[in-house]
């Protein structure tokens, strides 16, 4: 697999969900490596599989099959105990239910505490971390207040600060701007960013907004439970001087070769079971079974 040394690494990911005698395979062999410092999305229409994969991440479901490893954690055998420390320290999660992330009667700055509470965190460092952390994304005016008292873009960053509490290498957010409006999501957005940028914190959001492709370098689209294709931005500079942002698509290719031809190619050129592959000296061409 590409990647050595990636912080995530998921290879032929499976997840079967069973529920009586129906059988719901919600990842199909989803491959996705992410960098340590990377901020990625990961975008699909619903029932793709995004959830799925991002609780497997979290560390609250298990694959079925395939591999998933998470800095130095296997994900497919970790034992109870390792479990607990790997969603304690590794990994911080940011729910897709605003309120779902917040204590209703605590303060911003008593929520971000907690979590350090249960890991052992003398008290002197716990105060000065909430400080910081409300502080990097903007909320520090908020520490005194309840939930109920944040409006929902404040919520949401309480609850990133609340995710990144412990430290974690690694941020998940799901649907984090689901519930908020334009302006509010681009600020949670931005939040984000300031977090992957200045903190170090490697980041992969959820989502099923399209726009939000538009605000990372990297996207990565989930079709039927696999990844379908990774949509690359990158600042270049013009001719005159002036910088535009391009972004190109690519298809992702598993281990074994297989790539997924996008469904507009295949019906513009009526490709159907059978096509036909000739190497070419630097490329590779698929013309139809005529
Ligand atoms: N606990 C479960 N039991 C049975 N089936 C499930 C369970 N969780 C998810 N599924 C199914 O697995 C598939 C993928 O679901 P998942 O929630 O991961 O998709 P998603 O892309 O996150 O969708 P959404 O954007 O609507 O949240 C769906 O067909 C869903 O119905």
């Amino acid at each position: 697999m590409s990647g050595d040394g990636a912080l995530i690494e998921c290879e032929s990911l499976v997840r079967i969900y069973q529920t009586g005698p129906v059988e719901v395979q919600a990842l199909q062999g989803l491959d996705l490596v992410v960098e340590r410092g990377e901020m990625v999305a990961v975008v699909g229409a619903s029932g793709s599989g995004k959830s799925t994969l991002l609780s497997i991440l979290a560390g609250t479901d298990a694959p079925t099959a395939g591999r998933a490893r998470v800095d130095r954690w296997n994900l497919l055998s970790m034992s109870r105990a390792d479990r607990v420390r790997y969603r304690r320290h590794t990994v911080g999660f940011v729910r897709q239910q605003t309120a779902a992330n917040l204590v209703p009667y605590l303060t911003a700055e008593q929520m971000v505490d907690l979590p350090m509470t249960v890991a052992g965190v003398p008290g002197h460092e716990r105060r000065e971390r909430s400080g910081e952390l409300l502080e990097a994304l903007g909320v520090g005016g908020c520490a005194k207040r309840r939930p109920g008292q944040l409006s929902g873009g404040q919520q949401m960053r309480v609850a990133i600060a609340v995710a990144l509490a412990n430290r974690p290498h690694v941020l998940l957010a799901d649907e984090p701007t689901g519930e908020l409006d334009t302006a509010t999501s681009a600020e949670v957005f931005a939040g984000l960013r300031d977090v992957n940028r200045e903190l170090g914190v490697t980041v992969v959001v959820v989502t099923h907004d399209p726009a939000v492709s538009g605000q990372v370098e990297r996207t990565v689209a989930i079709r039927d439970g696999r990844t379908s294709s990774e949509v690359l931005r990158r600042t270049a500079t013009a001719d005159d001087g002036g910088t535009h942002i391009i972004a190109e698509e690519y298809a992702v290719m598993d281990r074994a070769g297989r790539i997924q031809v996008p469904r507009d190619y295949r019906e513009a050129l009526e490709l159907t079971r059978r096509v036909r592959l000739a190497l070419e000296p630097d490329h590779i061409t698929i013309r139809p079974d005529a």
